[in-house]
């Protein structure tokens, strides 16, 4: 078992991963890994470097050198991309699209390990993300993975970006939801499956306290 404590949160998009995450680390005093935003960060990059998002060549050593710093506040989290602030950009469909298809490149997702782990430090850790729990920190001592129906997750990030003033349309948003979901489940390395020692939180029919609780009723019985 690892001297500091990893719990892990893996699911697919719009299962409520990183609102649960933020939740659980705010309770616990623990520190957040949002695997999803490096990937997402990646794909900014990529597009602000003109680089293809297939091409893994060109696109593991903008990962190896990726200049990304997360700035946590007790009232934000900012993402800062070489100096630039891009914390609402890496959060549109398009560049979740792209981040989904970077993260299908083997190479890629090796070059940014060592960086998703440095994330453990003390007193703990929460990761969100596809592969925290298999490939990550396979040995996490509590592994969550959390689901929803598409329809469920679809309408999710419709009130999400709609909140944010973006013009979406909600059977755009469920085609895409389901494209993403086949691409991260089907891809030859680290594709989205939970981890067999994983609890699984079926969120469809829970608001957001429901699956904090059950959630830190699972924590709490093994910590
Ligand atoms: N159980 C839930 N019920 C309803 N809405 C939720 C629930 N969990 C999360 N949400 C909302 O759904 C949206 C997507 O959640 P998010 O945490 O970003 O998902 P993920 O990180 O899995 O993609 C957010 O607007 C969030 O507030
Ligand atoms: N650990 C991770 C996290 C994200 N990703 C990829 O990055 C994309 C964006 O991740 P995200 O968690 O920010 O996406 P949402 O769940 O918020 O839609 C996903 O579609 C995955 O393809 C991954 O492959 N592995």
């Amino acid at each position: 078992m690892h001297p500091t404590p990893v719990i892990t949160v893996d699911g697919p998009s719009g299962a409520g991963k990183g609102t649960l995450s933020a939740l659980i680390a705010e309770k616990l005093g623990w520190h957040l890994l949002d695997s999803g935003a490096i990937y997402r960060v990646l794909a900014v990059a990529a597009m602000h470097h003109d680089l293809p998002v297939d091409d893994e060549t060109s696109i593991v050593p903008l990962a190896s050198g990726l200049d990304v710093s997360f700035e946590t506040n007790i009232d934000s989290r900012r993402v800062v991309l070489e100096g630039e602030d891009v914390t609402d950009d890496i959060r549109t469909e398009e560049v979740g699209a792209a981040a989904s298809q970077i993260a299908s490149l083997a190479r890629v997702r090796e070059a940014l390990l060592r960086r998703q782990r440095a994330f453990q430090q003390s007193p703990g850790l929460i990761a969100d993300g596809r592969d925290m729990g298999t490939v990550v920190f396979p040995d996490a001592n509590i592994k969550l993975f959390l689901t929803a129906s598409a329809e469920a997750r679809a309408e999710r990030r419709y009130r999400q970006l709609k909140d944010k003033g973006l013009d979406v349309n909600i059977a755009r948003l469920l085609t895409d939801i389901k494209a993403r979901d086949e691409r991260d489940a089907n891809r030859s390395v680290a594709p989205l499956v939970p981890a067999e020692d994983a609890v699984m939180i079926d969120s469809t029919d829970l608001d957001i306290n429901q699956v904090f609780d059950s959630a830190m009723e699972i924590i709490n019985s093994r910590l």
